[in-house]
């Protein structure tokens, strides 16, 4: 199993519990899609996943490490692309990557095999000693993904990959990450509020509401009976999707 929890939850301090007792499994080779209202407990979700943040209760294995335990182990097998670039905006993106592999403990023959390999793997190849500024927005996200991808993780974090982006960018990154699971059988876990991404793109959607996981099937199962995946969304948590991605271009 990719990701196994039981009962897992966080409190912050303060008082608020942002997740609430998730229970969840994913299977190697699948993308699975987090969607849910803003402030449902998606991010934090995630950053416990990625060992970001220490869970107040519950279990939880990620890529066959326990979280808790072995958050080492857990991180050396995962990839995560925070929302947001994290580029660097001036220098050449090849010495970065250099740098990301050698901190990951790569030798420098080693590394520059990788970063061969993912840039070709994400049709970025020429584009290495160009720095952030000069790229478009769909280029940069690849990028974010190429720096996540240098140490050969066998799990992928994605929190809003395509937020931002025209829709032939969007489009673009869905085939690049379809390719990732097609051909490297990566596992796949993503935020997003876009439906058409969800519908897409996702082998499985999980709809999280008030810190718990409150619906989950593939968008088929989801969308039985002639529904749309808005009016599933709408049903269950009671506000529309087409709000909920409008509110987040706004960065609300
Ligand atoms: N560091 C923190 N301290 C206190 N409360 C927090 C903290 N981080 C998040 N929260 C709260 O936890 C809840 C869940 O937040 P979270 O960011 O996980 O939601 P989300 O589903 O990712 O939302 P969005 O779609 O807006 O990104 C919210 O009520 C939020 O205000």
């Amino acid at each position: 199993m990719s990701i196994e929890t039981s009962g897992l939850s966080k409190t912050f301090k303060g008082g608020v519990q942002a997740v609430a007792g998730v229970d969840m499994t994913v299977e190697p080779g699948e993308i699975v899609g987090f969607l849910g209202p803003n402030g449902a407990g998606k991010t934090t979700t995630m950053r416990m996943l990625t060992t970001l943040l220490r869970p107040t209760g519950g279990t939880a294995t990620v890529a066959g490490h326990d979280l808790v335990r072995e958050p080492a182990q857990v991180r050396r097998r995962i990839g995560y692309v925070a929302q947001g670039s994290g580029l660097p905006p001036v220098s050449p993106l090849r010495g970065e990557l250099e740098l990301q592999g050698m901190l990951y403990g790569l030798g420098r023959a080693e590394v520059a095999g990788r970063i061969t390999d993912v840039l070709a793997r994400l049709d970025l190849t020429g584009l290495a000693d160009r720095a952030a500024v000069t790229l478009s927005g769909g280029q940069r996200r690849r990028f974010d993904i190429a720096f996540a991808l240098l140490h050969e993780p066998v799990l992928l974090f994605l929190d809003e990959p395509t937020t931002g982006l025209d829709p032939q960018s969007r489009a673009g990154l869905w085939q690049h990450i379809r390719s990732l699971r097609d051909e490297r059988g990566m596992t796949v876990f993503l935020t997003t509020h876009y439906l058409d991404e969800a519908d897409a793109l996702c082998d499985r959607i999980m709809i999280m509401d008030g810190g718990r996981i409150v619906a989950e099937g593939t968008p088929a199962e989801l969308k039985r009976g002639g529904r749309t995946l808005d009016d599933v969304f709408l049903d269950i948590t009671g506000r529309s999707l087409r709000e909920e991605s409008a509110m987040s271009g706004q960065g609300v």
